[in-house]
């Protein structure tokens, strides 16, 4: 990988090894939850990848609240807590979602008394209607098929401790869904998953990673992706047979095949462009990035180091 000169290689082997004396056998009940989150999620990674990460994460909730408190005695003000914001990225099916849900998870578990919260910017895609208005329809997940004027005015009300409302996508209809929110009100963290997180809109003069405390890049070859996201089609056609309402019915009782060569022409042509034109370009303004290998396991980290 170029371009990736301030940041630490490390390899599996030796990240395993860090936060390895705090490390205790999961639970029962903890097993039970990673398994809600995907029962394909391999324990060994939870164990010896994401529990390091969960403390990693630790040390930077604490320094930044510190570094707040510091400042608002420098300043003479009344220091309050700002919500922390972890941005995760990365190619459409890379497994974002699995990832930032499994963290939520984690970071409950090892912080019962805060508040975690998880939205994916999906939401802030325009309604197809919206889209097909703007002949964006081809474009979905491309930089100009979002609302990024909402999503960093949303970010800004976050940091801002403000009661505010997250739109909701639906993969099942394939569209923004209306009048249904999340609401995220003061959490004391709040992840922020979606392919978008690291980019810089073209009209705006900030970021919404200006708003992250840490970003996460999830990494892997475009040949696994790709896999990953086909295998995640054959899923939505599976659980949409029996839902004629679902955006992937007509493609679930038709002929296999012909919906197969449809999503790899959607891969070819939407999701295949996207990531090279506008999602990995964004990779090295990631804090950390994970880089895995067959089956989702992660072989590699890259860490910045300033
Ligand atoms: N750690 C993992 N182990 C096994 N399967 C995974 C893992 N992470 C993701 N997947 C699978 O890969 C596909 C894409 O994951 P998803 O989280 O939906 O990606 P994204 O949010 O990046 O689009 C899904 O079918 C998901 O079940
Ligand atoms: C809505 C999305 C951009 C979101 O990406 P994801 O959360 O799946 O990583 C993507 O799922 C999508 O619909 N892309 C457009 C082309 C397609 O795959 O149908």
């Amino acid at each position: 990988m170029d371009n990736l000169m301030n940041f630490y290689k490390i390899p599996r082997d030796e990240w395993k090894n860090f936060y390895r004396k705090h490390i205790v056998p999961l639970s029962d009940s903890e097993l039970k939850q990673i398994r809600s989150v995907n029962d394909r999620i391999s324990l060994t990674d939870v164990q010896e990848i994401y529990t390091p990460l969960v403390h990693l994460l630790g040390i930077h909730l604490h320094s930044r609240q510190q570094l707040l408190d510091q400042q608002a005695e420098f300043l003479g003000v009344k220091p309050h807590r700002v919500p922390f914001i972890l941005g995760i990225a990365g190619s459409v099916a890379v497994g974002k979602s699995t990832i930032a849900r499994l963290l939520q998870l984690m970071l409950q578990d090892i912080y019962p008394t805060k508040r975690v919260q998880l939205i994916t910017t999906d939401g802030f895609i325009y309604p197809n209607q919206e889209l097909k208005r703007r002949h964006l329809l081809e474009r979905k997940g491309f930089p100009e098929s979002y609302d990024m004027q909402r999503l960093l005015l949303f970010t800004n009300d976050v940091k801002n401790g403000l009661p505010v409302k997250a739109p909701v996508y639906s993969h099942k209809t394939y569209d923004v869904v209306e009048d249904q929110y999340e609401l995220v009100d003061d959490p004391d963290i709040l992840i922020v998953e979606g392919i978008n997180v690291l980019q810089l809109p073209s009209n705006q003069q900030l970021y919404v990673s200006d708003f992250f405390d840490f970003s996460i890049y999830v990494d892997a070859q475009e040949k696994l992706v790709k896999q990953w996201y086909l295998q995640r089609f054959e899923m939505l056609l599976d659980t949409a047979f029996q839902d004629p309402t679902n955006y992937y019915y007509p493609y679930a009782i038709g002929n296999r095949q012909d919906a197969l060569k449809m999503a790899q022409e959607v891969w070819q042509h939407v999701n295949r462009p996207n990531l090279h034109s506008y999602i990995l370009p964004t990779r090295s303004r990631a804090d950390l990035i994970l880089r895995k290998t067959t089956d989702h396991l992660v072989n590699e980290l890259f860490l910045r180091k300033y």
